[in-house]
């Protein structure tokens, strides 16, 4: 197993009326790409602060390059965090963005950022509060890129990027990511985008860990099946149904089989009809598992 980049143990947050983070445990490794992927309010903001230490735990354990990210330069400097809606200094013009950020982290590539900021478009010399939505969040991309920060995160960076500015961001950070290999978090509600970049994900739901799978295994370890609801019921006992859709005398069924697409073989042996599972239906139905399933 390769060095762990960041290591959470038993990892929970608590607000007074809410438990925002509930008994976390995961690693991220060394020069990955890795999905952290829920839906709103299930605490992957919360979780991402613990790391980059912005919040301290209510209990539980970080370990940021093997070492507590509290009051730690050595760790800190080593890791870049794009959030949406980044605030910078009112009279900070997007050259100061970057100026600053070269003087943050150590791998600073100052010949990519001017590549990146001709690529997305942006004026070095406007005052950052006159960007539009989708300019600002261009700003952070290329930071973050540009960082080359041994660990980059990227919390949803894509307020009003329009779907050009997406691709091309996918498109640079698998390129340079392949150039120069670092560990990459992307927080994000657009999966079926960038599913094809990532090579592990993880899942939270309500403050805990759901799900916590290379993307490889994933592919083919679930798929739907359709066909007459005896049939499809016949099939599907015994097995990990995550949604279930009727419709007049049939069913649609997604179920959870091992990795590797035996599952779907194994259904259209029993004659019935299936379709392949995107990891963004995957997570789709796991998280909304309670209650679509126990209708049946
Ligand atoms: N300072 C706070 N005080 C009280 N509750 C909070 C605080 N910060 C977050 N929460 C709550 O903790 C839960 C998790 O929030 P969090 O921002 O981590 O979710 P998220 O998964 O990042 O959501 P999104 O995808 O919408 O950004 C939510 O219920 C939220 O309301």
């Amino acid at each position: 197993m390769s060095q762990a980049v960041v290591e959470v143990r038993h990892l929970c947050k608590s607000y007074t009326d809410v438990t925002a983070v509930n008994d976390v445990s995961f690693r991220m490794e060394e020069n990955r790409i890795y999905g952290f992927l829920g839906r709103n309010g299930v605490g992957k903001t919360t979780i991402m602060h613990m790391i980059t230490a912005q919040l301290f735990p209510t209990s539980g354990e970080v370990k940021v390059f093997g070492q507590s990210p509290y009051e730690n330069e050595a760790v800190l400097r080593n890791i870049c965090f794009i959030k949406e809606g980044q605030r910078y200094p009112d009279y900070f013009t997007v050259k100061d963005v970057l100026d600053v950020a070269s003087t943050i982290f150590p791998n600073w590539d100052a010949a990519y950022a001017n590549e990146l900021m001709e690529e997305f478009r942006l004026p070095r010399k406007r005052i950052v509060k006159k960007l539009s939505r989708g300019m600002l969040s261009s700003v952070g991309i290329v930071v973050g890129l540009a960082s080359r920060a041994p660990l980059t995160i990227f919390d949803e960076p894509y307020l009003g990027l329009d779907a050009v500015a997406r691709e091309m961001f996918y498109d640079h950070l698998i390129e340079d990511y392949t150039r120069y290999p670092r560990t990459v978090v992307l927080s994000t509600h657009l999966i079926d985008e960038v599913s094809r970049l990532l090579e592990h994900v993880i899942v939270i739901d309500q403050g805990r860990v759901i799900l916590d799978a290379e993307s490889e295994e994933l592919r083919g370890c679930a798929c739907t099946v359709v066909g007459p609801a005896d049939k499809v019921e016949a099939f599907v006992q015994g097995k990990r149904v995550i949604r279930r859709e009727p419709f007049a005398s049939m069913i649609s069924a997604t179920v959870m089989g091992e990795t590797g697409g035996a599952i779907q073989q194994e259904a259209e042996q029993a004659g019935l009809k299936t379709s392949a599972v995107s990891l963004q239906d995957l997570i789709v139905s796991l998280t909304r598992v309670e209650k679509a399933v126990n209708r049946g």
